[in-house]
């Protein structure tokens, strides 16, 4: 690393070929798509993780048979991640904390690990959704009911659809921090032959990029159900790509942030994938499903349906116009069909037609 605070894409770390074999403690906290996923790069990597799951029948499943199947069908996971269902157990002693939860559920998961977080240790955000009831990012959240410093907070973000990741495909992450020494302690944990990952020192735009793009992926999925094709598709992505760019920026982003695997990259795949919840989540309500249909037929999270109330408030008081996210929000409230979304998206310009 001979560089910090880029001004265009994410530092790569090409020069961390040694390991950060240190006897760094490493924990992830949910064991869901994410948090598995996560926890077999570390492990795949060359650290043990210990993984903090909810039931007592799914630490066994884990530790017995290493596998995940509610969540990672067909993946064999290493030896070397150990499941618990006792938070005391997973985080007393860990020296990294990864977090990988719902983020409507962070603030309870954290109040509840916190007795048992030590002095120097640090929590990074796995999590791309915002706090409903506070607007908050999770990286805020966490510094605030950990009691712990912003600089021994991280978030990564990027391309990572988890089985595909968890099919050991390639593709790259993003870890930012304010603290440099943090995120490249985290960027030397968190890769492995089939992950790539770059810092930054942005950690609102690493953070809103992962958060707004879900909404642009609902729009597009919306799109899909409705039966519309790839013309559409590509200008909602690349008008939404310029909403969400401004609002970021307005928020404290940086421009290039928005335009890296963070932003345009999770963009990209989360549009693309059919793995995606939140195309999925979209596409549903786009075959005419109601929001609560939606909600009920998900069995995973799908953060942008929470995140579309909060991301508008927070436009409002910045005066950001976000014309496609205030769409997909008539849509999630039934105040739109699906099918008039498109149409509003090529002439949503108060300004004329002007791109
Ligand atoms: N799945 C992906 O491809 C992916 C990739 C990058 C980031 N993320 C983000 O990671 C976070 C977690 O997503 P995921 O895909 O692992 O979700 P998931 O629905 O697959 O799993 C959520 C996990 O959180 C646990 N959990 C803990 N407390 C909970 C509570 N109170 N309510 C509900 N579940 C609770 C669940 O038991 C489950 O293990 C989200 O913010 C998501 O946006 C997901
Ligand atoms: O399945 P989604 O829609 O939550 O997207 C997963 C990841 O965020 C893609 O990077």
């Amino acid at each position: 690393m001979s560089e910090w605070y880029p001004t265009t894409e994410p530092i790569s770390l090409p020069d961390l070929a040694r390991s950060a074999g240190d006897g760094t403690r490493v924990t992830v906290i949910g064991a869901g798509n994410w948090g598995t996923t996560f926890a077999k790069i570390v492990a795949d990597g060359g650290h043990p993780v210990t993984l903090g799951v909810r039931r007592q029948e799914h630490a066994d499943e884990i530790n017995e048979s290493h596998r995940n199947t509610a969540y990672l069908p067909g993946i064999n996971l290493p030896e070397s991640i150990s499941a618990t269902a006792s938070l005391e157990e997973a985080v007393t002693g860990a020296d990294l904390v990864f977090l990988s939860v719902p983020a409507q559920s962070a603030r309870e998961n954290i109040e509840e690990f916190k007795p048992f977080l030590g002095g120097d240790a640090s929590i990074i955000s796995l999590m791309k959704g915002v706090e409903r009831t506070t607007g908050m990012r999770m990286s805020e959240v966490i510094s605030e009911v950990a009691e712990i410093p912003y600089d021994r907070v991280a978030v990564a973000s990027g391309p990572n659809i988890a089985l595909e990741i968890a099919r050991e495909q390639p593709t790259a992450i993003v870890v930012a921090s304010s603290s440099q020494e943090l995120a490249v302690r985290v960027a030397r944990l968190a890769r492995n032959s089939y992950l790539r990952t770059f810092v930054n020192p942005d950690v609102i735009g690493t953070e809103f990029g992962g958060v707004l793009k879900n909404l642009i992926a609902l729009a597009i999925g919306i799109a899909d159900g409705v039966g519309f094709g790839e013309n559409t598709k590509a200008s909602i992505m690349t008008r939404g790509l310029a909403e969400i760019t401004d609002f970021a920026v307005a928020m404290g982003a940086a421009r290039e942030t928005m335009m890296g695997l963070a932003g345009l990259g999770d963009l990209i795949a989360t549009c693309m994938s059919p793995l995606s919840r939140n195309f999925t989540a979209g596409r549903l309500l786009g075959q005419g499903y109601s929001y609560q249909d939606v909600t009920g037929r998900m069995a995973q999270t799908a953060e942008g349906l929470r995140s579309v109330e909060s991301i508008l408030v927070i436009a409002g008081e910045h005066r950001v116009p976000m014309p496609i996210v205030t769409q997909i929000a008539a849509v999630l409230e039934g105040r739109m069909h699906p099918a008039e979304l498109a149409p509003h998206l090529a002439t949503d310009n108060e300004s004329g037609d002007r791109e």
